[in-house]
């Protein structure tokens, strides 16, 4: 079923076009990856999607509904983590969560019941009476997920969530995300991560500058655009100067010997896998196994743009 159906949207701001033409669809139970360097425009769309901004032209439309005549429904089955943190930093945890729940309508024993649930689910202590502002980074960034999930949303959208957090907390969220995610709650995640979005995502659009640069299938975009490849040979044994024979063949872009196994980096454009097998073979080595791994997604990205996601 279709969750989120963006069409043809354009946006502009002083006459500087921030999204051009951004048409995607999210399917219900995807972990959808909006991906894009500073200023791309991943913000300005998470907040037309979220209906906080209107958009020039182009349509929105949610669970099958408009904002124009559905605005209360959609929200109320959205929740957005904004990149901006969104919480009291003179209130505790408990309290923030309380008074977000109570803004959705949540009350009394459903709201104590929610609440405990998602203090544990984002890994903070119910005890806690430490106000927010003596958290850390990760723990407030934790918190601004938990208030955005007491409702139970259907869609979750999330405007770079880890900014400025620590791997401990940046796992927590992660696990958390993907335990809802099977749990039936569809994800939009944002970020200038390409490794984030590589480990979550299931679905991926890429923007740059406004305009679509690629989208798809995680796993069709790295067939589809990556040209490299990684190639791990395990062999019974290891012998000198396979090394200089393996990068003198057409396609192999270097190749390192690392304990019992050979990591070749090869073009997949240009490389004939047999000739790299026949080499092993006249050398009278057995392989034992093989691995192959296509490109990363931060590789795609320079591919397609020419420029590094960060400088
Ligand atoms: N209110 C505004 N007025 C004028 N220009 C804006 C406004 N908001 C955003 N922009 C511009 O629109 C473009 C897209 O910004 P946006 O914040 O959507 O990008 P982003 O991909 O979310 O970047 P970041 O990761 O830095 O948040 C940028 O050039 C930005 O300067």
């Amino acid at each position: 079923m279709n969750i989120l159906k963006v069409d043809k949207i354009n946006k502009s701001y002083d006459n500087k076009k921030v999204l051009n033409n951004i048409s995607m669809e999210v399917e219900e139970g995807d972990l959808f990856g909006l991906i894009g360097p500073n200023g791309a425009g991943k913000s300005t769309l998470i907040q037309i999607i979220c209906g906080l901004l209107g958009q020039d032209s182009g349509k929105i439309e949610l669970f099958g509904m408009n904002y124009k005549n559905n605005s209360i429904e959609i929200k109320k089955r959205i929740g957005l983590v904004p990149q901006e943190l969104a919480i009291f930093e003179n209130l505790t945890a408990r309290d923030n969560l309380e008074y977000f729940g109570r803004m959705y309508g949540l009350k009394g024993k459903v709201l104590k019941e929610r609440i405990k649930e998602v203090l544990e689910l984002i890994g903070l202590d119910p005890k806690d009476k430490k106000q927010v502002q003596k958290y850390s980074g990760g723990m407030k960034r934790r918190l601004n997920l938990g208030c955005s999930v007491l409702h139970k949303p259907d869609l979750l959208i999330l405007d770079e969530p880890t900014v400025g957090v620590d791997a401990q907390s940046r796992n927590n969220i992660f696990d958390y995300l993907r335990k809802i995610n099977k749990e039936g709650t569809t994800i939009i995640y944002t970020s200038h991560y390409m490794e984030e979005i590589e480990a979550l995502c299931n679905k991926i659009f890429i923007i740059d500058l406004g305009e679509e640069i690629a989208y798809g299938e995680k796993s069709e975009l790295k067939s589809m655009y990556g040209s490299s490849s990684i190639l791990t040979i395990y062999l019974n044994k290891i012998e000198n100067g396979i090394i200089e024979e393996l990068n003198l063949i057409t396609g192999v872009l270097n190749s390192e010997i690392e304990e019992n196994k050979i990591i070749v980096k090869v073009n997949k454009k240009e490389l004939n896998f047999t000739s790299i097998f026949k080499l092993i073979e006249n050398r009278n080595l057995t392989i034992e196994n093989f691995t192959i791994k296509d490109s990363n997604l931060e590789e795609i990205f320079l591919n397609l743009t020419g420029k590094k996601l960060r400088d």
